[in-house]
């Protein structure tokens, strides 16, 4: 505990007062009275799956409710609050641009704010999955996100295409637990011929495996017509990213993790201007795509003309007018990290946290560094790799043994006694759980009461 409290003093989480963080009332849990109360925070590691609401973010949508209050459709052109600088619907998303495209390594023109984040990949794979007769298969990896699976799955069948003939799923090795580089860029390799595709997370929701982005990239670029693509939901806000450099075709995110917008809050599109840029001389050539007047030419699009003229860039690549409220909750967390000094500060304090969460864990008497053959006694490892540069904030444990009662289940006991205790962390069944400590708001003290508490809870049922 003392390490951990001059931990907080050496390395302070200087903007955790920007945000609100649940506290044991708020939650409906039990405080133990003695050292918390009601209104103490919970232990909130959770920002993987759900980032905490800034306190900014209150603020800034309730002017959009007053512009929306004081002048009605009028503040798409002309915003009640110009005075204070804020910028008309029409747009809103716009000062966005100077925000965004640091912490996914885009130039300006490559990054835009819209729809969600499985829609935008659909979207994407429209424009940039074309397959042919001979080269139609797709890389991707066994034990997707389901819904990026779904994606990718039904793309294949909404271009004619066997998605079980299409689909290389990459597997874990036997008795390991993320995959090996060497396998991904032997798999490029061997299908290069008739790949169409490759598509792939950036940080894995389920290993917390970081892929090497650039390597694979650049190793697909190689070979001709392959496209790669990357799904950054668990990277963005997480880990740097260099997607115009590395080369990367296309790329979309969700906004509500580390970017912390809100439960389905706007998403992201990287697409690369190797691609999206439309030359004045180019008339009517343009990436085909699934378009509609957002992503039309700003100047004329209330001339209600049937000629659609991509704005150039990623922009053109939007559909629809975007919730303002929603760009208005992403654009106030976005403003704290960038007061926080951007995507390089963040993950600097990231590894002192995760270092240290890794460094509690595997101190524990119940940590095995691999499944042990007999997993009658509980215990954990942790799935996640251990390099720095594997992985993001978080850390995955599996814990032993499984039952599929829920009452004598070890990772279902680990989580309720931590749950109940105001340890905020999540599970994914049937084994894992996940814990992410965000360098914005987490201190050590809340790596280090994790740690204690997950030790008390395997230690109660051993
Ligand atoms: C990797 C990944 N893909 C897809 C999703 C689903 O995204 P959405 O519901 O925002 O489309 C998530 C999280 O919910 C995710 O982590
Ligand atoms: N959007 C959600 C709604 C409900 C419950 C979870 C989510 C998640 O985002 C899960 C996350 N993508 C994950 O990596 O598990």
């Amino acid at each position: 505990m003392e390490r951990a409290i001059s931990l907080d003093h050496r390395y302070p989480a200087t903007h955790r007062d920007a945000f609100c963080i649940p506290s044991y009332g708020s939650m409906g849990l039990k405080s133990d009275g003695a050292n918390q109360s009601d209104y103490s925070t919970v232990t909130y590691l959770c920002g993987n799956s759900l980032g905490c609401m800034p306190k900014s973010t209150r603020n800034a949508i309730n002017k959009e409710l007053d512009a929306w209050a004081d002048r009605a459709v009028e503040s798409h052109f002309r915003h009640s609050g110009e005075q204070q600088g804020l910028t008309s619907w029409m747009d809103i998303d716009l000062p966005l641009s100077n925000l965004l495209p640091s912490l996914v390594g885009g130039l300006e023109s490559e990054v835009a704010v819209m729809g969600s984040l499985t829609a935008n990949l659909n979207s994407l794979m429209a424009s940039f999955y074309r397959p042919t007769s001979s080269k139609f298969k797709i890389l991707c990896e066994k034990g997707a996100f389901p819904s990026d699976f779904y994606a990718l799955y039904n793309q294949c069948a909404l271009h004619k295409v066997d998605p079980e003939e299409a689909l290389i799923r990459l597997e874990v090795r036997e008795g390991e637990s993320y995959l090996r580089t060497d396998d991904i860029i032997r798999a490029i390799s061997d299908n290069h011929e008739e790949l169409a595709l490759v598509c792939l997370p950036g940080v894995q929701y389920y290993s917390g495996q970081w892929f090497d982005m650039e390597k694979i990239t650049k190793f697909a670029h190689q070979f001709k017509d392959v496209v790669v693509g990357w799904d950054l939901a668990h990277a963005v806000g997480n880990v740097p990213l260099a997607l115009h450099d590395w080369g990367v075709d296309f790329a979309c995110w969700c906004s509500y993790k580390y970017l912390n917008s809100g439960p389905g809050a706007i998403a992201g599109i990287f697409v690369h201007e190797k691609h999206s840029q439309v030359g004045s001389s180019d008339n009517g050539r343009y990436l085909p795509r699934m378009a509609g007047w957002w992503g039309n030419n700003r100047e004329r699009r209330f001339q209600m003309k049937e000629v659609f003229e991509p704005i150039s860039g990623a922009l053109g690549f939007r559909q629809s007018n975007p919730s303002v409220i929603d760009v208005v909750a992403l654009k106030s967390s976005l403003e704290i990290i960038q007061d926080f000094g951007g995507i390089n500060a963040l993950r600097e304090r990231s590894l002192l946290l995760t270092n240290y969460l890794v460094e509690l864990l595997t101190a524990l008497p119940n940590y095995h560094q691999k499944l042990p053959k007999n997993t009658s006694t509980a215990g954990f490892t942790i799935l996640t790799p251990l390099a720095e540069k594997e992985r993001g904030a978080q850390l995955s444990l599996l814990f032993f043994p499984h039952h599929d009662d829920r009452k004598l289940d070890t990772m279902e006991r680990v989580f309720d006694y931590l749950n109940e205790r105001g340890v905020i962390v999540d599970e994914r069944r049937p084994d894992v759980i996940r814990i992410a400590p965000v360098p914005l708001y987490n201190t050590f003290q809340d790596v280090w009461r994790a740690v204690t508490l997950l030790n008390e809870a395997i230690k109660s049922i051993a």
